[in-house]
């Protein structure tokens, strides 16, 4: 199985001037890493920030917290697939690869509305990778995680759901117990 269930709150939608202070908040809630959008206006229709403001949240931060998928190594490479783009595009890498993160909204906006349909791509993923991280991101929060769970996702990426909340350690919480039971009853099944 992946590296456990892990989840990665995102800062798209939070304060975004008190940053740091934001981080942190998400850290001692229980984050297990911090996902952390940087759009360039190119790719995706919007723009965030880039390697000097995450320079400045590592210097902040300290070296503890992950900004990226993996635990267990120094670098860590991950596939990310947009809505269009099939799960056959990403296969050929899949061995190769740390994780592999599958978009359930367009990229470029926090808030929107989880696509139910990217679960296919995540279910023939576990099924072939069974050993591969499967990060979601995009309109994953409470209503949403039993999907993302059942299909396979390991990796967790919740945006407004979590920063919205007021009680953000209970939704990081509900995320994580939802998703290790899914997996536990998979490798039973097993
Ligand atoms: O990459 C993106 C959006 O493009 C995400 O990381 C969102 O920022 C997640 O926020 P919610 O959809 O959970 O509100
Ligand atoms: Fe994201």
């Amino acid at each position: 199985m992946a590296s456990g269930c892990r989840i990665g709150p995102s800062i798209l939608n939070s304060d975004l001037a008190a940053l740091g202070a934001e981080c942190s908040r998400m850290l001692d809630c229980g984050a297990d890493y911090l996902h952390l959008d940087v759009m360039d206006g190119h790719f995706v229709p919007n723009i965030t920030f880039g390697h000097p403001v995450v320079e400045s949240l590592r210097k902040r931060l300290g070296q503890e917290p992950f900004f990226e998928a993996c635990s267990s190594c120094h670098y860590t490479v991950g596939l990310a697939i947009k809505p269009g783009t099939t799960v056959e595009h990403l296969a050929p890498w899949a061995n190769q690869i740390d994780m592999a993160l599958v978009m359930t909204v367009e990229p470029g906006f926090g808030g929107q509305k989880f696509m139910e349909d990217m679960m296919p791509k995540v279910q023939w993923l576990r099924t072939q990778f069974p050993s591969l991280d499967i990060e979601v991101d995009g309109g994953v929060g409470p209503d949403t995680i039993h999907k993302c769970a059942e299909a396979g996702a390991n990796m967790i990426v919740s945006g407004s759901a979590i920063m919205k909340s007021a009680d953000p350690r209970s939704v990081i919480n509900l995320l994580r117990n939802v998703c290790s039971e899914a997996a536990q009853k998979r490798s039973l099944d097993r």
